[in-house]
């Protein structure tokens, strides 16, 4: 479903400095030479064993939008240097007005679970169109990503329980609640209370109500009574504005008089105090009362580990309505996904990877035309290789971590699939945009098919994810010429 709230093209969502490097590109002649860049992360976010991949469809729908209107470049044309003249000269804007996006595109499906150091993304094509994209597909991809993967460890703590998300109300702006409700639905949310985001993009909406409706009676048991009245077929009775325990006694009386007339009381909600002890205390007045099948709901400031700590506690929730730590990944509010140049195309057409050097091993870049090939074993995924689609697999089917070459494994010869696939050819949607549904179940299954040790929150065991053996072998020549060339060059500045 298109997002009517981001019709209009938006080009200018991006850095300026990506326009100042385009126009350099231009000025230089090379606006079009060829280029490969990757967008990945280096770690899983909360400490975590793996990421679930989202935010793909918004982004095919911003680069199927990409074109730069008239107000953007009159925009970009009353930009100044230092010196006061203009930043860009017409020619570069007029060349912009006219630009149409030719990349192509190679993207990991949604609900897809990865790990560090695999593009989620690669994009081929002139490299001026290819650097003007970074920012907006970090900003797409990123958010998302980081969202569907804490809403994938919610519900790994949640285990079969319902999760309902409920982030709106403290998520970062509007953007930052509809996607994240998107994102917590593909981890594994069962509902949202954002209707906007049901309508949007078709996810179940749930909702219950609030102290408000019970503080505008004169008494709780009225308030229930009228709530009831008004909406027998969806009452989930808020128990703790005054007395958590006697709420819900007065909610099983009239559960009961819903009961006479034909309805069922759904459940109740907790939404403070001690939620192990009072869903236990609640869950024995329900049974008694004669509602053994009512819900009780809890809210409250929860995430993974509160609700892994209540169910070790033997709390008696069976569905969690889960807001702010969802939506704004409270506890790591932005995934690290950066994007990288890893191959530039020569006049004679050939392909000449590219290395940056860092400090720190994670930092060194991985050069080539990167493919992701995931090998699996009885429907488990046993480990991830990274190689250069230009060069093809190595024979010896071994993987070298990236950040430690004396840690390798051999794959044995398995199932395997690509994980990057066409997304977009020649500037053209050719990936059809998916159900939530299916992106959703494909997590599901994904996650699933991973190793409980590699799920777990504490020290999760680490997936093999490695350079192919020739890639690897390849960049670690290039980072030895690189430091060669530079130390030569330190000797000899002349
Ligand atoms: N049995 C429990 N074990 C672990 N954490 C719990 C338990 N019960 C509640 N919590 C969590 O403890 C946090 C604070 O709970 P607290 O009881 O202080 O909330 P409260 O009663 O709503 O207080 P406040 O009015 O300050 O929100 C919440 O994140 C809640 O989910
Ligand atoms: O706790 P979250 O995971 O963010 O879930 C959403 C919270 O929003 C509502 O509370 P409200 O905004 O009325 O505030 P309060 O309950 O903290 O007073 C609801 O009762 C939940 O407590
Ligand atoms: O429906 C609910 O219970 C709800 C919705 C949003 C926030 N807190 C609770």
């Amino acid at each position: 479903m298109l997002n009517e709230l981001y019709q209009p093209p938006l080009a200018l969502l991006t850095d300026l400095y990506q326009l100042t490097m385009a126009y350099g590109y231009w000025k230089l002649g090379r606006a079009d030479q060829h280029a490969v860049f990757h967008l990945f992360f280096r770690k899983p976010p909360f400490r975590g064993g793996y990421a679930v991949a989202a935010g793909l469809e918004q982004a095919l729908q911003y680069l199927e939008r990409f074109r730069f209107e008239q107000s953007d470049l009159d925009y970009l044309g009353s930009l100044t240097g230092n010196d006061g003249a203009p930043l860009f000269e017409q020619a570069f804007l007029d060349y912009l007005g006219q630009t149409k996006l030719s990349v192509d595109v190679d993207a990991v499906q949604e609900g897809t679970v990865t790990f560090g150091q695999e593009p989620l993304l690669r994009v081929r094509g002139p490299i001026l169109q290819c650097q003007l994209l970074e920012t907006p597909l970090l900003n797409l991809i990123n958010f998302q990503t980081l969202i569907a993967t804490k809403s994938a460890r919610i519900a790994t703590a949640a285990g079969d329980d319902p999760i309902l998300e409920f982030g709106l109300r403290r998520a970062q702006g509007i953007d930052g609640a509809l996607s994240a409700s998107r994102a917590a639905y593909i981890g594994g949310s069962t509902a949202t209370s954002n209707v906007l985001a049901g309508k949007m993009f078709g996810i179940p909406v749930k909702g219950t109500h609030a102290h408000s409706w019970v503080m505008s009676f004169d008494t709780e048991a009225e308030a229930f009574a009228q709530y009831a009245a008004a909406m027998p077929n969806n009452c989930v009775f808020l128990v703790d504005t005054y007395d958590t325990l006697d709420g819900v006694r007065q909610a099983c009386k009239v559960g009961k008089k819903l009961r006479e007339q034909g309805h069922e009381m759904v459940g109740i909600r907790l939404d403070s105090g001690d939620l192990a002890y009072l869903s236990i205390e609640a869950r024995k007045i329900l049974d008694e009362a004669g509602f053994p099948k009512a819900a009780i709901v809890a809210s409250n400031d929860l995430d993974e580990h509160i609700i892994e700590n209540l169910k070790s506690q033997g709390s008696q929730i069976a569905i969690w309505g889960v807001g702010t730590k969802l939506a704004t990944a409270f506890d790591q509010p932005a995934l690290g996904g950066v994007y990288k140049l890893a191959a530039i195309q020569q006049a004679d057409g050939t392909w000449q990877p590219k290395v940056k050097l860092s400090e720190q091993a994670i930092k060194t870049s991985i050069p080539g035309t990167l493919q992701v090939r995931r090998y699996m074993e009885d429907g488990r995924m046993v480990g991830d290789m990274i190689y250069d689609e230009q060069v093809g697999v190595d024979p010896r089917r071994v993987i070298v971590d990236s950040k430690d070459a004396t840690r390798r494994k051999r794959l044995a010869e398995t199932t395997s699939v690509e994980l990057l696939r066409p997304a977009m050819q020649g500037g053209k949607r050719v990936a059809m945009a998916e159900s939530l549904k299916d992106i959703r179940e494909r997590a599901q299954r994904q996650l699933a098919s991973l190793h409980p040790t590699i799920r777990r929150f504490m020290n999760p065991h680490e997936y093999p994810v490695g350079l192919d053996i020739g890639l690897h072998e390849l960049r670690d020549n290039m980072i030895h010429e690189a430091r060669q060339a530079r130390w030569q060059a330190e000797e000899d500045p002349s």
